[in-house]
């Protein structure tokens, strides 16, 4: 389990994080969407209380994460794969993960062969290792000490589409057992199939907060019609709220029969109406990514 409340941060003299409060439920997966620049690190470096909020609180597992002995055995954390040791291999920086954690050095082995590092790929310098075989890696040092909670930043980042799937699976079945992931991304497609729950944040705010299925389904309609400028004067004349999908499409905040009705008033000859069925979500998610942070 996981808990924010009102987590607040100020750095270069304005809030990067802005009163974020949620709850991540044991056996759930909760992805953390934003755009670069959102604020997803600093919230997650305060989590793991490698920053400290001007406001609000946070706790892991209940606890302050000051306060978990032995963090690692409790909570896996992969802040940023690109920073681990070059000039030790995988194998010895896992080792030594290892020993510090009170884990039998068998596990990394068994940790070597889940994220698919070989034997010549463990015996390798982190230095040669591309960014994906780093997010393995990291992946296996937060899995090192069979914790209870998953806390990453951006693990997809250097995958290939195999390597997305793959890791899908590890954080379900991790999910499935039992398991907290918290796992943050810049790419709405990378968390959809494998989050229960979307939080979405937008220059330090919370924007968007629930299931996946109550977020791809409460999106609206989508609408075409033969001629999209007519059709949004006559939404805009029923006083419903549409955004722009692309130059044919809107998503309206309203149901089918609203949208039918608004588009019969305004005499417009609509081609498409159906539930948005996400494309609300990506309009949100795809208008955050264009505001600049
Ligand atoms: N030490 C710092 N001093 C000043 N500003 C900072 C500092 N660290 C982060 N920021 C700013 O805070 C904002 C949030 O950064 P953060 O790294 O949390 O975002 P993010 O959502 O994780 O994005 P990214 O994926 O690009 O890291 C950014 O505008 C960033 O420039």
């Amino acid at each position: 389990m996981i808990e924010a409340t009102g987590l607040t941060k100020r750095l270069g003299g304005r809030a990067v994080v802005s009163d974020v409060s949620f709850r991540c439920e044991p056996g759930t997966v909760t992805g953390f969407l934003g755009p670069n620049g959102a604020g997803k690190t600093t919230t997650m470096r305060m989590l793991v209380g490698l920053s400290t909020p001007d406001a609000g609180t946070c706790a892991v597992l209940d606890r302050d994460y000051h306060t978990i002995a032995n963090p690692g055995r409790h909570v896996g954390v992969l802040l940023d794969a690109a920073a681990q040791h070059p000039g030790r291999s995988g194998r010895e920086a896992l080792i030594i993960s290892a020993r510090l954690m009170g884990v039998p050095d068998a596990r990394v082995d068994e940790l070597l062969t889940l994220v698919g590092l070989d034997t010549s790929a463990a015996k390798k310098r982190v230095r040669q290792y591309s960014l994906g075989m780093r997010q393995r890696l990291g992946l296996a040092n937060a899995l090192l000490g069979d914790p209870q909670v998953l806390i990453l930043d951006e693990p997809a980042n250097g995958l290939d589409p195999e390597g997305i799937r793959w890791m899908r699976g590890l954080l379900r079945d991790f999910a499935d057992r039992g398991g907290t992931v918290f796992l943050s991304s810049h790419l709405l497609s990378e968390v959809e199939a494998v989050a229960d729950r979307l939080l979405i944040i937008g220059q330090g705010k919370i924007v968007a907060d629930g299931t996946r299925d109550e977020l791809l389904a409460g999106t609206g309609v989508l609408v075409k019609a033969t001629d999209p400028r007519e059709l949004e004067n006559a939404l805009h004349s029923a006083g419903l709220a549409a955004q722009r999908l692309d130059d044919e499409s809107y998503v309206v905040d309203a149901d089918a029969e609203a949208v039918g009705r608004a588009a019969l008033n305004g005499g417009v000859v609509l081609t498409h109406l159906a539930p948005s069925e996400g494309a609300g979500l990506e309009t949100l998610f795809f208008q955050l990514t264009e505001t600049p942070a």
